[in-house]
């Protein structure tokens, strides 16, 4: 699981204009599950998931990942305090177990859906030929390899919608962090996203997923939905 207790982040500390975004948040998620994380707009959301994603720092607070495979302890079930660790391993951290899908899904354009899916790769310096292979077989998973060649302004939403889920799963994350993915689909498209996650939760991904529409939250599949509003969580755990 992912145990957060007492996470706190403000931003401009000391400045007039601070601004306490996650306010004393302990939580835990429970691996293996969908959890959806629901509120409205500007009540930390984004900012929860980038400090579980390891790609900000809490301003005080400890996040654990307990039992969930790292790349540094492969096999252990005990706990791991991913907020102590120094910068170099917490990208490291960032790299090997988590995958993310954003809003805008950030696929980089004037380089073809393939690059992009090796993108977050470089970084380990994996064999080039072996890399490439793998974002194929993403690419056949997704039944997108016609489109391995093509610039990313060519894509149709959903195909954009498949290849950002297929870039976030290079590195063959552990757990998969979305933030609004439904934001720019519509009801079909959302839909066919969802049924993509069930996949992936069914392979065995943890998944949060952020998101304030129905066809997330609501779908049979979210294990549990937890809601923050003004940086506090004001429900931890609903049963979806
Ligand atoms: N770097 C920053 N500096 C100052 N304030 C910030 C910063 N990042 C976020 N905030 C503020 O923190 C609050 C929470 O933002 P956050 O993006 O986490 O909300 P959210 O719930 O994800 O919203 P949305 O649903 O609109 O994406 C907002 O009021 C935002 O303006």
């Amino acid at each position: 699981m992912i145990r957060l207790a007492n996470v706190v982040k403000t931003f401009n500390a000391g400045k007039h204009n601070q601004f306490t975004a996650v306010n004393d948040v302990s939580v835990e998620i429970q691996p293996l599950n969908l959890t959806v994380l629901k509120g409205p707009s500007g009540s930390g959301k984004t900012t929860l998931l980038s400090l579980i994603g390891c790609m900000s720092r809490p301003s005080s607070g400890r996040i654990f990942l307990h039992g969930i495979p790292t790349r540094f302890a492969p096999d252990s079930e005990d706990s791991f305090e991913i907020t102590s660790l120094p910068e170099r391993f917490l990208n490291e951290i960032r790299r090997s177990t988590f995958g993310f899908i954003f809003q805008q899904f950030n696929l980089i354009k004037g380089i073809t859906v393939l690059e992009n899916i090796m993108l977050p790769a470089y970084p380990s310096g994996e064999n080039h030929a072996s890399l490439r292979k793998r974002a194929e077989q993403l690419l056949e998973m997704f039944d997108m390899q016609r489109q391995g060649s093509s610039k990313v302004e060519w894509l149709s939403g959903g195909e954009l919608q498949r290849a950002a889920i297929a870039r976030a799963m290079i590195n063959n994350p552990s757990i998969l962090v979305a933030d609004e993915p439904t934001a720019h689909l519509d009801s079909n498209l959302s839909m066919e996203f969802m049924k993509i996650i069930a996949t992936l939760k069914a392979e065995g991904k943890t998944i949060l997923i952020a998101s304030h529409d129905p066809i997330v939250y609501d779908s049979t599949i979210a294990d549990t939905i937890i809601e923050m509003r003004d940086g506090r969580i004001t429900n931890a755990g609903s049963e979806a």
